[in-house]
């Protein structure tokens, strides 16, 4: 696993530097706030069931952080697509998935959005997903950055740490709310 994780915090950090890349900002961009930011591990493990139409596996949901990178052995990741249809994303034999994190969707002043997400049950299969979630420090605070706000793009999200972002879920039904909507100001859907 440390072999693993540590090649997994390589990868994101080349993933953001072409991200920042492609939004006009220096590919070191918020690099060192990044090396002192935490990578989280979740191992899911998703027994096969019976009637998978009756359980659900993971709620709907966004990731806090910046990326999301998963590693799945069965299907049973679905994202969300903006007609609100469910979109079932292939198992792929040591494919890796990336998905984009609330912190993402602040960072770039909603230029890009974090994907909703959920994971439902095999009938036949037990599933095993690993998602490394990495994130900015607890408490370092994240905003627009400052070089994609201009007359024509106002700041359209608070700031926030992701000590506040663990704030919100432990005082909050996980299926009541993200807390990203918590974070755009009046009029951003
Ligand atoms: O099991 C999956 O595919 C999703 C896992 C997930 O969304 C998470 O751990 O945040
Ligand atoms: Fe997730």
């Amino acid at each position: 696993m440390g072999n693993y994780t540590k090649a997994i915090n390589d990868l994101h950090k080349k993933l953001m530097e072409v991200i920042f890349e492609s939004l006009g900002l220096k590919p070191d961009y918020l690099q060192k706030e990044i090396e002192q930011g935490s990578q989280i591990t979740a191992v899911n493990y998703y027994p096969s069931c019976p009637e998978p139409s009756l359980a659900l596996g993971l709620p709907p949901h966004t990731d806090y952080g910046l990326l999301t990178i998963l590693l799945q052995n069965q299907e049973g990741l679905q994202i969300k697509e903006k007609t609100g249809n469910w979109h079932c994303v292939p198992a792929i034999k040591e494919g890796l998935v990336v998905q984009l994190g609330d912190h993402m969707e602040v960072l770039t002043n909603g230029r890009y959005r974090g994907v909703v997400h959920r994971a439902v049950l095999n009938s036949e299969k037990n599933r095993i997903s690993i998602a490394n979630i990495q994130t900015l420090s607890m408490d370092t605070k994240v905003g627009p950055a400052s070089e994609l706000v201009d007359d024509e793009h106002s700041v359209l999200y608070e700031e926030a740490s992701f000590r506040d972002f663990l704030k919100f879920v432990s005082e909050n039904d996980v299926l009541e709310g993200r807390y990203i909507d918590t974070l755009r100001k009046e009029g951003i859907h």
